[in-house]
């Protein structure tokens, strides 16, 4: 066996000798930048090489986590977001950046320390999920890298890698970096913030929300579908991270349809679709007024009243099914590793299918029946048929 430092022999104490992973790389004596490049063996696994063990000596350029080669950074006050981390030399693409540093807990730990930061009052949230069930929280102890905001269109993303037997996170540039240019990256896949917090990165297609993908926020806020009124924005609770505001009124879509209303009937009055409740229908736009649904006909109300039934089904089952086939999906977004189980991810397409399939049926019955009846149906007193039809959809519309 090949002599080794004293100190590797301590600091890789969870990696059995046989598990070390060993590169095939000879480095150049001419070039000894080019010891373990991009093809070694262990880059492209991302893993580290071991101290002691890589062919490469101390010429080895694959140990970039255990020597702390962080690119120079410094942080400053950002308007609104508090403070931010901006780069004081430049990067390039693909540059490892700086490690995310923090304490490693548990999920529950993460949980129960997310909500104890809350209750004291501590609006920037520093813990990022590390795998399915551990986190890395940076809220005491953490690295320069704790003060990287969000950008819902970032300059760099994180990375795992695995050092010495370990998973840990690295900050990497995704594109080359001017000095002085903010970093940030997509909290989606990594957020842990209790509170649902307004982006403010500025992007054109910014989500609005800190990790409004991450599987923590669909989890609080279930499924955020389009076209699915139960999840607008309006209804989910947020602070303001510029001015701690206790609520935000984003204009609604008027596209968009109010399903539940029209199909259970809750009240007397006629019910807007497609319009924010109180507005103004406007004739040939996308909003139309109807009946609630039990002064339609009894076949009319079944009809709608059974596709919503199914599609409430669907949902619930691609709900059950997805919490099944979750930590897969998010092990492989996180490593993009190939491990989701054939028989889950199955059940998981064709629940979506149903799920697909029972929102057409439910929007195509509630198009033929109420948007559109059919001409022996005659409209109701309160409404009248308008012959007035939607340039771009050809649809036609009841109206007072
Ligand atoms: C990991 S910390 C980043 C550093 C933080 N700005 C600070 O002052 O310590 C994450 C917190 O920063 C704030 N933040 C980060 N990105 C943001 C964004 N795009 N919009 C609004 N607030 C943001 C939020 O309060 C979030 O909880």
């Amino acid at each position: 066996m090949a002599e080794r430092p004293i100190e590797a022999m301590f600091r890789h104490k969870k990696l059995k000798e046989e598990d070390i992973a060993i590169c095939e790389c000879k480095y150049d004596a001419n070039d000894p930048e080019s010891a373990c490049g991009e093809r070694c063996l262990n880059v492209l696994t991302s893993t580290e090489c071991t101290p002691g063990y890589c062919p490469c000596g101390d010429y080895c350029k694959n140990q970039r986590f255990q020597k702390s080669e962080y690119a120079k950074t410094k942080f400053f006050k950002t308007e609104g977001r508090g403070w931010g981390l901006i780069a004081d030399e430049s990067i390039k693409a693909g540059q490892f950046v700086i490690e995310y540093c923090g304490e490693v807990i548990s999920s529950e730990e993460a949980q129960q320390r997310s909500q104890a930061y809350e209750a004291q009052g501590l609006k920037d949230a520093y813990i990022i999920s590390l795998n399915a069930n551990s986190y890395i929280d940076a809220t005491r102890k953490g690295s320069l890298a704790r003060f990287i905001n969000h950008s819902c269109e970032p300059n760099c993303e994180t990375r795992k890698w695995t050092i010495l037997g370990e998973i840990r996170v690295g900050i990497f540039a995704k594109q080359d970096i001017y000095v002085g240019t903010e970093l940030a990256y997509d909290y989606n896949f990594e957020w842990y913030g209790g509170a649902n917090v307004r982006c403010l990165c500025g992007a054109p297609k910014c989500s609005k929300f800190l990790g409004a993908k991450s599987p923590a926020f669909l989890e609080h806020n279930h499924v955020w579908e389009e076209g699915d009124d139960r999840y607008t924005v309006e209804e989910i609770p947020l602070y303001d991270s510029a001015e701690d505001e206790p609520s935000l009124m984003v204009p609604k879509d008027k596209s968009s349809f109010r399903h539940e209303f029209l199909a259970r009937g809750k009240n007397d009055s006629p019910v807007v679709i497609g319009g924010s409740a109180g507005s103004e229908p406007r004739l040939g736009s996308h909003v139309a007024v109807v009946e609630p649904l039990h002064s339609f006909s009894a076949g009319v109300a079944n009809d709608i009243v059974k596709t919503e039934e199914i599609k409430f089904l669907a949902a619930s089952k691609l709900n059950s099914s997805y919490d099944d086939i979750r930590p897969a999906i998010e092990e492989h977004e996180r490593d993009s590793q190939d491990n989701v189980d054939i028989s889950a991810a199955m059940t998981w397409i064709g629940a979506s299918c149903s799920k697909l399939k029972a929102d057409f049926d439910f929007h195509f019955s509630i198009v033929k029946n109420v948007v559109c009846p059919p001409p022996a149906q005659a409209p109701s007193s309160a409404a009248k048929y308008s012959e007035e039809a939607d340039n771009e959809t050809g649809m036609k519309y009841l109206t007072h």
